[in-house]
């Protein structure tokens, strides 16, 4: 790759380099560049050509650059523990390596690994920033604060033991999805309340409310406003989970179970989740797709709640055979023994797929768009089922 890059940097300094890889070497120009660090603290400039971006920043100084050699090195030790438990997801962009230095100029290329794999991991990557950036509005100090004077929560596991074995089918987790980056927009009118008060009226046991905006179109607005609307079904916070203060955020809006994916967490991001779960009075409900994510898993202690989730959340592929292979064997045995409710998750839209993953062992269903697009969604629960079981 030869050639070169002319940038303009703000405030109005333009040089040239070369974008020769691997070392991307400025090529000062003829040009004399009166650069001293303390001047410009923190200018970024990004030019992209054949698909490679290469950002040129300059550096406020020494103590800032140590800092974020830190924090690179400490996301590159994450990584690589995520993916010796098979986690395949990225938590952030490996940008900005503290790599290339020439004088006041820091170089890092953007090329395939700064490019999410999957939608899983642009959804991630999305909610690592969304975070940081609430983080600093709410700090968790004061959401600790709300919390101390929250009203108490509801008991998501008991409400689904209690419809198992009210109706004799699995307990209905009916989840408010205005859309999907898979299946678009599933229903136009959406007024969150008004389909959750549909989905209690038409015996669900709890519901889930997708809080995600960017890609769901969710919001932790409507969460509230299904809690404030006076609905009592339990409520699953269905969020992208990675960082715990999203746990106690989800709790001052008013759930009163919080959704945990495997394919995110390693195991000590879990261990430590369930517990912030338990402090708070929040059921966990641990999402699997694999059995190398179920065995993980069912290796860690005080989980009362395992998804089994029927689509692949990186290629968007479902299949609801997947329920019934989890729970073969010794996996199916271990889990009867510790006792932990299965829910069978995503692509179920008949009584033959409720009959069929109940067969293969799950006590609960997660369903969204096969009763969400029904013009009553509570009236979509009795067609799911193959009858009403409504209270
Ligand atoms: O609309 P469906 O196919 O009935 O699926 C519901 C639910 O299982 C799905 O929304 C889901 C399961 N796990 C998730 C994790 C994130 C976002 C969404 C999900």
């Amino acid at each position: 790759m030869e050639g070169v890059i002319s940038l303009k940097l703000t405030p109005g300094i333009s040089f040239q380099c070369s974008d020769q890889l691997p070392k991307f070497l400025i090529r000062r120009s003829s040009m004399d560049l009166p650069l001293r660090r303390s001047n410009f603290p923190a200018i970024r400039a990004q030019q992209v050509s054949n698909n490679t971006t290469t950002t040129i920043s300059m550096k406020g100084g020494g103590e800032e650059d140590a800092l974020k050699a830190k924090e690179w090195e400490v996301g590159m030790y994450q990584n690589e523990l995520a993916a010796s438990q098979g986690i395949r997801i990225r938590r952030r962009p490996p940008t900005d390596p503290p790599l290339h230095y020439d004088g006041c100029f820091e170089f890092c290329l953007q090329d395939e690994g700064n490019t999410p794999r999957n939608i899983l991991e642009e959804i991630i990557w999305q909610k690592d920033f969304e975070v940081s950036q609430m983080k600093e509005m709410k700090p968790l100090a004061s959401l600790k604060e709300f919390i101390e004077n929250a009203p108490p929560t509801r008991d998501f596991v008991g409400a689904l033991k209690a419809a198992h074995s009210r109706t004799g089918l699995p307990g209905l987790i009916a989840e408010v999805k205005k859309a999907s980056p898979s299946r678009g927009i599933l229903r136009e009118n959406f007024d969150p309340v008004e389909i959750a008060q549909a989905y209690e009226k038409g015996g669900a046991a709890c519901l889930s409310v997708l809080t995600d905006e960017k890609y769901f179109k969710g919001s932790f607005e409507n969460l509230e406003a299904i809690r404030n609307a006076g609905v009592k079904c339990p409520l699953l916070c269905k969020e992208f989970v990675i960082d715990a203060w999203q746990i106690y955020y989800a709790r001052i809006k008013g759930a009163d179970a919080i959704l945990l994916i495997a394919a995110v967490l390693p195991d000590l991001d879990i261990r430590y989740m369930v517990k912030i779960c338990k402090m708070l009075g929040l059921a966990a409900l641990v999402e699997v797709h694999d059995e190398r994510e179920m065995d993980r898993v069912l290796g860690i202690e005080g989980i009362e709640l395992i998804g089994i989730n029927n689509r692949n959340l990186e290629t968007f592929e479902v299949d609801i055979s997947n329920t019934k292979k989890l729970l073969e064997g010794e996996r199916g045995q271990l889990i009867r023994q510790k006792d932990i409710i299965v829910v069978g998750e995503s692509g179920l839209f008949t009584p033959d797929h409720v009959a069929y993953v109940q067969e293969a062992g799950v006590k609960a269903v997660l369903v969204g768009e096969s009763i969400v697009k029904q013009s009553d969604p509570g009236k979509g629960i009795g067609g799911l089922f193959g009858k009403d079981i409504s209270v």
